[in-house]
């Protein structure tokens, strides 16, 4: 069955002559390309014009560089060795090429014919859209029987645009067999084929048939690729002849391998590069923005045309019709062929009268089957391919002296267009002279910068307009901010206690102030609503009385029984600590525990100080017990903008302008070197039990509530166990700038580890703190930490 002797040759296929140009391309890509194999194309004989048969079969020589040629002869050589006729096979049942949108395919069944072609060995199908960047010969020493690529748009499928074959007639018959009942779910060779070898066919590497689309996605693979590209398959109905060229102005991986089609095609068939009469118009015919007739085609209606056969190279050509019918398609919607729909004939690129020399002359031979009754192959078998055809020229117009681009090509005898561009041309300097600069540049100018408009824009002061209902209607805020001076009746806000954020009151009293609106109708009905408080009626006249105005109670902390036994729980905790502090020289984590799981109910009930494992990072609240009548449990929020007498509701809270921190850290300085004192048992003597006065770390002095009035107290530290000398770089720099070390350090100083040599309980660096305002569980178990860097600069001043 294969042709074993047989000669091995690529072979294409050429059904209509619109793909002429692609068969052309491709031909003279693979000889380019240096191939060693024959060339053979399958040609439809009843659907290809006699003309465009001759241009498969013409010389090469004449419109091929010379270098380019491979002639052994030195004689002419055909673009194909071989043009072999076969008979169409088409698709009775070809429903599924709608689905494809490529109605022009009903015929590609011809394929089959391939399979019969055993006179030759092995067979390397290319489709005549294919163009070869370098011959891939090594395809013909395959030992399987079939072979393909995969295909893109389902790469389980193989592309039958590329196949390596061995031609026998038992395949050839089985495949006619399935191609007579139109099995194939493509309606075309591609599914057919698939169908008939499944999974038997050697994959080959996508090179060999890669399929560039406008919307190619994977374009990192292509770079990576690009360089082992054997041949390029332009899939599809967008052909590179019916593109045209400007579809290879893009940088896209398309654009670029439309390029390469593109170089080939101009290599051989561009007008321009050819010697007269060497660029056969018959091809240009076919390719979009080409076809630039030199001469015109006056023939005299009804009379035939003379030796159309010999006149290979096209001035007088004229389309079979189906030819015309292709062109047809592929101007227009893809219809070639179709049995119902047979327009007059146009050529490609038809609606230019220069370019409607061929179009044959109405109610003639060329008239659609349809409209006499006939179907295709009937009409077909009565239109003779080449007698009695005639040329159907109409007298070309004058050129008008302008050009209208949108309708006609340029004119033949026109310039490239940048052969019109300006030029300027610019010469090396050869004054041999050194350059010397100015003596001064010009100043840069002194006006350049902004001018802050000292007023606000008006627009920044003004409250848009009200758009939504529910600005209009909104409801009086039940709070403001005590500062406002609109004093609007509301519940205020106390005043934040925390040191940390004395903006806060600010910020948000312009933020309250601001979002109240002026008049507010709803307002006068609904009376803001102040919480239960003994004196909450007062604050509706006075920003003083605010802080009278919020409870600052828990409701449980008013009955007498809960308040009794908080007390006497804490009274036996804090003897309990005290003597577990002083005695034992060791906390017990179980004491520790037992205090801290009964923790008073109020929110605001603190530890004592003898309780709290050290101090906390900020100043622990102070215990004033029985001033304010329940005190014992601490402190909470210090109230701060009232004074004394406006806080009786938050209990046991002493007024922040009662807190001096310098103060606070004397007294507890003495309390702390008193307990050191106790606990060395008197191993000092009595001149160094005096502290002596320096100035508090930098930074501590300013920093006290912002309500803060008491006068400067002089500020003892606590006495140093282990004297440094006062000549400690970090004790100049604090002389030098008392006000950098933040407040919190003080803190830190006093409870940084005296000597671990000597035994003493190190009290921890790190107290609750906020831990303890937030009411979070602090850890009871407590390893003093080391000290940082920072906290070490401290200490060993
Ligand atoms: O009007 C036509 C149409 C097709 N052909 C020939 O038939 C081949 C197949 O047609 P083509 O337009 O190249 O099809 P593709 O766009 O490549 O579509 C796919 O689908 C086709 C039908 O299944 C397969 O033949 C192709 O290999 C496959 O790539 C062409 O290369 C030509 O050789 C013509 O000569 N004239
Ligand atoms: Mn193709």
């Amino acid at each position: 069955m294969a042709g074993q002797g047989g000669e091995d040759v690529y072979a294409s296929l050429l059904l209509t002559d619109t793909y002429l140009p692609g068969a052309l391309v491709l031909a003279h890509s693979l000889r380019d390309a240096g191939t060693t194999k024959k060339l053979a194309i399958l040609v439809t004989l009843d659907t290809v014009s006699a003309n465009v048969v001759t241009q498969l079969k013409a010389s090469s020589l004449g419109n091929s560089p010379a270098h380019l040629v491979c002639t052994t002869d030195n004689s002419t050589q055909a673009v194909y060795d071989y043009v072999i006729p076969v008979s169409r096979i088409q698709n009775e049942h070809a429903a599924d090429l709608d689905l494809m949108n490529r109605p022009d395919l009903h015929s590609a069944f011809t394929k089959i014919n391939l399979w019969r072609q055993t006179q030759f060995r092995k067979i390397v199908y290319v489709d005549a859209d294919i163009v070869a960047y370098r011959a891939p010969d090594e395809l013909f020493d395959l030992d399987h029987a079939f072979s393909a690529a995969p295909d893109i748009g389902w790469p389980d499928l193989f592309n039958t645009g590329l196949m390596v074959l061995t031609p026998n007639m038992g395949d050839y018959y089985a495949l006619m067999a399935m191609a007579q009942r139109g099995i194939s779910f493509d309606g075309a060779d591609q599914g057919l084929l698939n169908m008939y070898f499944k999974n038997n066919f050697h994959r080959l590497s996508f090179t060999y048939n890669v399929t560039p689309s406008a919307h190619y996605q994977y374009i990192p693979a292509y770079r990576h690729f690009q360089s082992s590209i054997s041949m390029v398959h332009f899939i599809g109905p967008d052909k590179p002849w019916i593109q045209g060229r400007e579809r290879t102005a893009g940088g896209s991986p398309f654009d670029q391998m439309a390029g390469r089609w593109w170089a080939v095609y101009d290599r051989h068939y561009r007008k321009e590069a050819q010697p007269e009469d060497r660029a056969p118009e018959i091809v240009q015919y076919f390719v979009k923005g080409e076809f630039q007739p030199t001469i015109s085609y006056v023939v005299p209606v009804g009379e035939p045309s003379s030796d159309e056969s010999s006149n290979v190279h096209g001035q007088q050509y004229q389309p079979t019709p189906a030819a015309s019918h292709a062109a047809h398609h592929h101007h227009r919607h893809h219809h070639l062929h179709q049995q119902h729909h047979h327009a007059p004939p146009e050529p490609l690129h038809g609606g230019s009268s220069v370019e409607r020399p061929l179009q044959p002359e109405e109610g003639t031979r060329t008239e659609a089957p349809e409209d006499q009754g006939m179907d295709r192959q009937q009409w077909n078998a009565q239109q003779p391919l080449q007698s009695e055809q005639k040329p159907q020229p109409q007298p070309q117009p004058e050129m008008a002296p302008s050009w209208d681009a949108q309708r006609h090509p340029p004119p033949p005898d026109s310039k490239p267009e940048a052969m019109n561009f300006p030029q300027t041309q610019y010469e090396m300097s050869s004054d041999p002279a050194p350059f010397v600069p100015p003596v001064r540049y010009p100043s840069p100018p002194k006006n350049m910068w902004y001018e802050v408009p000292k007023e606000p824009p008006a627009h920044l002061h003004e409250r848009p307009k009200p758009i939504f209902p529910w600005e209009t209607h909104k409801p009086q805020p039940t709070r403001v901010f005590p500062h406002s001076e609109r004093s609007e009746p509301a519940v205020a806000e106390p005043a934040p206690a925390s040191p940390e954020k004395p903006t806060t009151s600010t910020e948000s009293h312009d933020f309250a102030a601001s979002d109240v609106p002026e008049t507010q109708p709803v307002a006068q009905t609904s009376e803001p609503q102040a919480p239960p408080g003994p004196t909450s009626r007062t604050a509706l006249s006075a920003p003083s009385d605010i802080w009278s105005s919020f409870p600052r109670t828990n409701a449980w902390d008013t009955v007498p029984e809960i308040n009794r036994y908080v007390d006497t729980l804490q009274k036996h905790r804090r003897t309990r600590s005290r003597n577990l502090a002083l005695g034992g020289g060791k906390t017990s984590p179980e004491g520790l525990d037992f205090g801290w799981s009964r923790r008073g109910s109020k929110v605001t009930d603190f530890p004592g100080e003898d309780e709290r494992p050290s101090l906390p990072v900020t100043p622990a609240p102070i215990r004033r017990p029985r001033r304010w009548g329940s005190g014992g449990r601490g402190a909470g929020f210090g109230g701060g903008a009232g004074g004394e007498e406006q806080l009786p509701a938050a209990e046991g809270v002493p007024a922040q302008s009662d807190w001096d921190p310098a103060a606070q850290l004397q007294k507890l300085a003495r309390e702390q070197s008193e307990v050191l004192l106790q606990r060395l048992g008197g191993g000092m003597d009595q001149a160094e039990r005096e502290i002596p006065s320096r100035p508090l770390p930098f930074g501590s002095e300013d920093v006290r509530s912002p309500t803060y009035v008491a006068p400067r107290v002089p500020v003892v530290s606590p006495k140093p166990v282990k004297p440094h000398t006062a000549a400690s770089p970090v004790n100049k720099i604090l002389e030098a700038a008392p006000d950098i070390v933040p407040s919190w350090q003080v803190a830190t100083t006093f409870t940084a580890p005296r000597d671990a040599a000597s035994g003493i309980q190190a009290p921890s660096y790190q107290g609750p703190g906020p831990a303890f305002e937030k009411g979070e569980d602090i850890p009871t178990h407590e390893t003093p930490a080391l000290p940082t860097e920072e906290e070490q600069d401290i200490l060993e001043t």
